[in-house]
């Protein structure tokens, strides 16, 4: 029999989900465990939204499973609602309410909340000191501060954020993602979709890029950006180009601009700690053969955004790559 422990928080099996003819969302699976952050990314139209309005118990799947705390989100409605937080991509307010009347309207369909909480939710959020001032006044970025105390008021245990920052300015951003940081520190398991690949780096335990219906890969944020392997560039004057060596078992991409060329290599093969040394001693041996200096030699680990970029791209042409390790 399985614990409690192990049942995950969310699961997500096999979803399909259908507008009419069109097959937004093409069998997606993936679990988030209790107390974990899960990051969906991805392309405009992914499906990211529909995927969390089924999970919200807004629509009903057209095929495949989905569960929250072990329970249907459209047949257990009722029983799972005060144990949820939802903040919507565009939640409506009324606009002629005020910040602390919007809260406490919001409290009274909450069970448990008094009013005490309604000043500590609106500190939490950054938004104490606007408490008298009416909805319309307030920035976009306001609104969507609200919308987050909307979503945390009744303290839920599982909190679903569809674009939480859209809209903020960097400030506002990173004290959002404090506040979820916090949030999650007391054990909230959220499901957070965003476009922004640093708050994905630093709020997430696991994530998924989807595009077209379908996730393409996912793991954990270590996981993920390992994929992206290191990278390799210099440049050269376009004489010496042809005979670039082959480095652990890579060739050399190459692009042509203003009588020189760009080289990068991708090392995605090996353990990341030697597999950029491995290269870079018989590329360095090759350069000094032939006298040549490699201009603006660079380092680096690849990043979220060439996963994401790849990922986009191969989808648009080549094959797909498989999930990486780790996935449940
Ligand atoms: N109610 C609807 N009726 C018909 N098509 C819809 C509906 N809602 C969404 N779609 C379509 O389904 C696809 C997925 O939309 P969805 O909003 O889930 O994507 P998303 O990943 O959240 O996108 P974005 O990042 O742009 O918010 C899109 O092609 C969209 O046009």
């Amino acid at each position: 029999m399985r614990t409690h422990q192990e049942t995950p928080a969310i699961e997500v099996s096999g979803l399909r989900q259908r507008y009419g003819d069109f097959e937004a969302v093409r069998g997606v699976s993936f679990s988030v465990a209790t107390g974990e952050l899960f990051a969906l990314l991805g392309t405009n139209g992914a499906g990211k939204t529909t995927t969390i309005e089924v999970l919200e118990g807004y629509r009903p799947a057209t095929e495949g499973r989905v569960r929250v705390l072990g329970l249907d989100p459209r047949r257990d409605r009722r029983a799972l609602r005060p144990r949820v937080g939802i903040m919507l991509q565009h939640g409506g307010f009324l606009e002629d309410l005020t910040v602390a009347e919007t809260v406490a309207a919001w409290a009274g369909f909450a069970a448990d909340v008094h009013r005490p909480v309604i000043g500590d939710v609106l500190e939490l959020v950054g938004l104490a000191h606007k408490a008298r001032t009416r909805i319309r006044q307030l920035s976009g970025g306001q609104k969507r501060r609200l919308d987050l105390a909307l979503a945390v008021i009744a303290r839920p245990e599982v909190l679903f954020l569809d674009e939480p920052t859209t809209g903020m300015d960097p400030e506002a951003r990173r004290d959002t993602w404090e506040v979820i940081g916090r949030l999650r520190g007391e054990g909230v398991t959220v499901l957070l979709t965003t476009h922004y690949l640093e708050e994905a780096e630093r709020l997430a335990d696991h994530l998924a890029i989807m595009h077209e219906g379908r996730i393409h890969v996912r793991g954990t944020v270590d996981e993920v950006v390992a994929e992206a392997g290191d990278r390799i560039t210099f440049r050269l004057p376009e004489v010496h180009w042809e005979d670039l060596p082959v480095l652990a078992g890579v060739a050399p991409a190459v692009t042509h601009a203003d009588g020189r060329c760009e080289v990068s290599y991708t090392l995605a093969e090996g353990p990341a700690a030697v597999r950029a040394h491995a290269a870079l001693r018989p590329l360095l041996d090759w350069a000094a053969e032939r006298g040549l200096t490699l201009e603006r030699l660079e380092v680096r680990r690849g990043t979220l955004e060439d996963v994401f970029l790849r990922v986009v791209g191969e989808a648009a042409g080549e094959p797909v790559g498989a999930a990486v390790g780790g996935v449940r």
